[in-house]
């Protein structure tokens, strides 16, 4: 079928809208019309280049939520009419790493950058000339149709909006997962969390959740400093250095047992900056990405052997795609997590552009793409 995509022809350019070609579901696929897409900080990393895929035109997007239009042979999990969250990370629960419960590294996942469908390494998307397309991580989101594998799809209930569902696909259970999962936060630990953007306000919430005493976030931006309190931060500070002396006050000098870092740009020379406001024995959990071909990181060898302090990496938070998404939207129906307050503006899919410069320019928590039949 033919319909619209945002594409990125080349690296440091805006985002095209471009008639594309979607193919039909082969075996274990899926195809579904789109209702809401989320736009991460990573495809704006798909545009600077600082994540690279293995060719252009890029089709981009990588958290949303639609309706199961078709299904392929073999599907026996979805079937048409369903609702599902789209995850960026699919799970298929028969690789050595799902079998090990580390859903998040499906083996599935070593495929999410080269933009043929797993099932049978061909392009399923092609330009209106017959280019093949390269979809963001097994998904494209920027596209009001899309046909992925069935273990990206994740069924969820039919009473959830799907702008809300859209933010399941990445920001929350990454930023959740964050501290829950990958940074363990137990109750009455204090929490730093650098940069609360749409990661960083799952991953502040998540503190809040797991019954953190102080819940400190970290942002340049005033105006997300002030939604991190009513997020339930405890204290809001513009930059680790004015953060450092009252964090130590806070904690009798120990600082934080768990700090987060979700800033939108990370480079790996700020990584000590991180380490000196993170507890003896405490962790660093690293979630925001920068330039991930060239960015190294700095660590002083004494901070972390002497004080044996925990830098920790992860993907999608270390949360499981298939258990966490219905999980934290069934928190959602429960009033315990607010997406709908992360839902911050709602464009369609021609504003992204214009969507993207408004994270950059820090006037969203989460910008959603919400697809009408204009877009289609
Ligand atoms: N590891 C993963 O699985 C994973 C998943 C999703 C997103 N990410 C990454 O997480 C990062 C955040 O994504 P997002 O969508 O929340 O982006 P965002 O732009 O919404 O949020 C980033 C926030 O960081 C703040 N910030 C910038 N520089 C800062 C600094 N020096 N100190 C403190 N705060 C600073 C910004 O003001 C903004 O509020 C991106 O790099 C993204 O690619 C990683
Ligand atoms: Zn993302
Ligand atoms: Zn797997």
């Amino acid at each position: 079928m033919k319909t619209k995509g945002a594409l990125l022809r080349e690296n440091n350019k805006p985002w095209e809208i471009e008639e594309i070609e979607i193919g039909d579901p082969q075996r274990s696929e899926i195809k579904i019309r789109m209702e809401a897409a989320g736009m991460c900080h990573s495809d704006h990393h798909l545009m600077t280049g600082g994540i690279p895929m293995a060719g252009f035109p890029i089709l981009g997007g990588h958290e949303g939520a639609g309706v199961v239009e078709e299904v392929g042979e073999g599907v026996t999990d979805f079937e048409v009419g369903d609702h599902v969250v789209l995850s960026f990370i699919p799970s298929c629960g028969k690789c050595p790493s799902c079998k090990a419960g580390l859903a998040n590294l499906c083996d599935f996942g070593a495929m999410l950058l080269q933009g043929e469908a797993v099932s049978d390494n061909t392009f399923r998307i092609h330009t209106a000339s017959g280019e093949p397309v390269y979809p963001m991580t097994l998904l494209g989101t920027f596209s009001p149709y899309m046909v992925v594998h069935e273990a990206s799809a994740v069924k969820i209930d039919k009473d959830i909006p799907f702008e809300v569902a859209a933010l399941c696909g990445c920001g929350i259970p990454t930023g959740y997962g964050s501290s829950t999962r990958s940074g363990d936060v137990r109750p009455g630990e204090d929490v730093a969390i650098v940069g609360v953007g749409g990661v960083g306000t799952a991953a502040l919430q998540g503190a809040v959740i797991s019954g953190a005493r102080n819940v400190i976030a970290i942002d340049p931006v005033e105006w997300k400093r002030e939604q991190a309190m009513k997020f339930g931060a405890t204290h809001a500070f513009a930059s680790v250095e004015e953060a450092a002396m009252s964090i130590a006050e806070l904690t009798n000098g120990h600082m934080c047992h768990k700090v987060i870092v979700t800033v939108g740009e990370v480079h790996g020379k700020d990584v000590d900056t991180w380490m000196g406001i993170t507890a003896k024995a405490g962790t660093c959990v690293l979630t925001g990405m920068g330039n991930m071909m060239e960015s190294e990181v700095t660590l002083n060898l004494a901070m972390l052997t002497l004080l044996q302090k925990n830098l920790q990496g992860t993907i999608f938070g270390g949360a499981n795609p298939k258990l966490d998404i219905p999980q934290l939207l069934s928190m959602y129906r429960m009033g315990k997590l607010n997406i709908e307050d992360m839902i911050t503006r709602q464009y369609r899919l021609d504003q992204i552009n214009e969507g993207y410069q408004d994270m950059l320019d820090g006037r969203n928590i989460r910008g959603v793409i919400r697809y009408t039949d204009e877009d289609r």
